[in-house]
């Protein structure tokens, strides 16, 4: 079976790969990584790298006794291991590489997010080879992705990739840890991410990977269902890319779906936080998820959190424990208390001025699956 084509890629090198000692970054797992990206940009393919190994670099210049390192110190080993491990990238090219560290806050703000978006692609117009990082020194914990194979997938939502390579220390996903499980079995192909899936992938045993098989599993739900194929591959073997250049699946890969979502609907479902939830009656509830309506006043019976006007929300039945919906909110939790359960034009009438109609618009609403 051969590859699907892709013209544009992310590549997330996790620190198995550049830190395999876990202390300090080393190039001996590069070089195949590097003329892979270098072979694909000449083919007129483009590549953004995702990298960690900041936190590994770092190690080397802050030293803890312990194994359990404190957040501060983590922190501070990152913001003096970022540069380290970009040098060591910048050595492999003969272009330029840019160096963008973010957070799921920058990711979860429309503006930021055009941003990035924007900057991103001048880069690469330009030639310019991307390495993405977290920035982990300032990111607090409501800040931050928290790991960079989620980080990945964002990325590669955020420039229309078309693939996902996640390069890590292991062939693929297996039916368990090949780490724990010396019998474990290799997955080739996944067509469909489910509970099944997500029960076979279990943590990292490194000290400075961050979420082990769990992670990749996440990422690769979040770019299969947008439309990005997702590799889980053994960056570790010179070969996984000689593969992968004949068009070959050395790894794991996890088909994209053929029915992608939206980039706005995908952002809203994968990468906003709800900061609230608005109850809705029966009626509106089919509406929404029967017709394909927006949410109105009128069907609101209660709100719960405060939560400002564009700000994300869970729509859920009264009745029910499930959110049914997500969706950007037009109204604050604090006006949604006044108008809920009332029509559009008694609003009017009553407040003396003329309402947004939709609380939700169907275009910023999201059904959730079993809903
Ligand atoms: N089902 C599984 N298949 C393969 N690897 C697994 C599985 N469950 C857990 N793992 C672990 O995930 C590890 C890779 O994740 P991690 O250590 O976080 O690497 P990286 O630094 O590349 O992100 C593997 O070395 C393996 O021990
Ligand atoms: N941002 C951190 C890496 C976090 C992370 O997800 O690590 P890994 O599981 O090795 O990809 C760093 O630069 O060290």
């Amino acid at each position: 079976m051969k590859a699907p084509s892709w013209r544009r890629a992310v590549l997330k090198v996790g620190s198995a790969l550049i830190a395999p000692d876990e202390t300090g970054v080393s190039t001996k797992y590069l070089l195949p990584i590097a003329r892979f990206i270098n072979e694909c940009r000449e083919r007129g393919q483009e590549v953004v790298i995702v990298s960690s190994g900041s936190v590994a670099a770092g190690r080397k210049h802050i030293h803890f006794e312990h194994k359990k390192v404190p957040v501060a110190v983590r922190k501070a080993m990152s913001a003096v291991g970022q540069n380290e491990m970009m040098g060591y990238w910048s050595r492999f090219f003969d272009s330029p590489c840019a160096q963008l560290l973010m957070t799921h806050s920058d990711l979860r703000d429309r503006a930021r997010y055009v941003s990035i978006k924007n900057t991103l692609n001048r880069l690469l117009e330009h030639n310019i080879l991307p390495v993405v990082n977290e920035n982990d020194a300032l990111a607090t914990d409501e800040m931050k992705v928290g790991d960079n194979d989620n980080l990945s997938a964002m990325v590669a939502t955020l420039v229309d990739a078309d693939a996902l390579f996640i390069c890590s220390d292991i062939d693929g996903l297996y039916d368990s840890d090949p780490n724990l499980n010396p019998d474990a079995k290799k997955i080739p192909v996944v067509e469909q991410i489910d509970e099944s899936i997500y029960s076979l992938a279990g943590g990292s045993v490194s000290d400075v990977g961050t979420g082990g098989m769990r992670t990749k599993v996440e990422a690769a739900e979040k770019a299969t269902s947008h439309g990005i194929d997702t590799y889980i591959v053994n960056g570790r073997k010179g070969e996984t890319f000689e593969s992968l250049l004949q068009g070959d699946i050395p790894g794991t890969l996890f088909r994209r779906q053929s029915d992608p979502i939206s980039n706005k609907k995908h952002w809203l479902r994968h990468t906003l936080v709800a900061q609230g939830e608005i109850l809705v009656d029966e009626g509106a509830e089919k509406a929404l998820i029967e017709n394909g309506a927006s949410l109105l006043s009128s069907g609101i019976v209660d709100v719960q959190g405060d939560f400002d006007r564009g700000d994300a929300v869970l729509v859920r039945s009264a009745n029910d424990t499930d959110a049914i919906a997500k969706g950007i909110c037009q109204y604050s939790a604090h006006e949604l208390m006044h108008i809920k359960g009332q029509q559009t034009e008694d609003i009017a009438e009553k407040f003396g001025y003329s309402p947004i109609t939709e609380v939700i618009h169907r275009d910023d609403l999201m059904i959730l699956e079993d809903a």
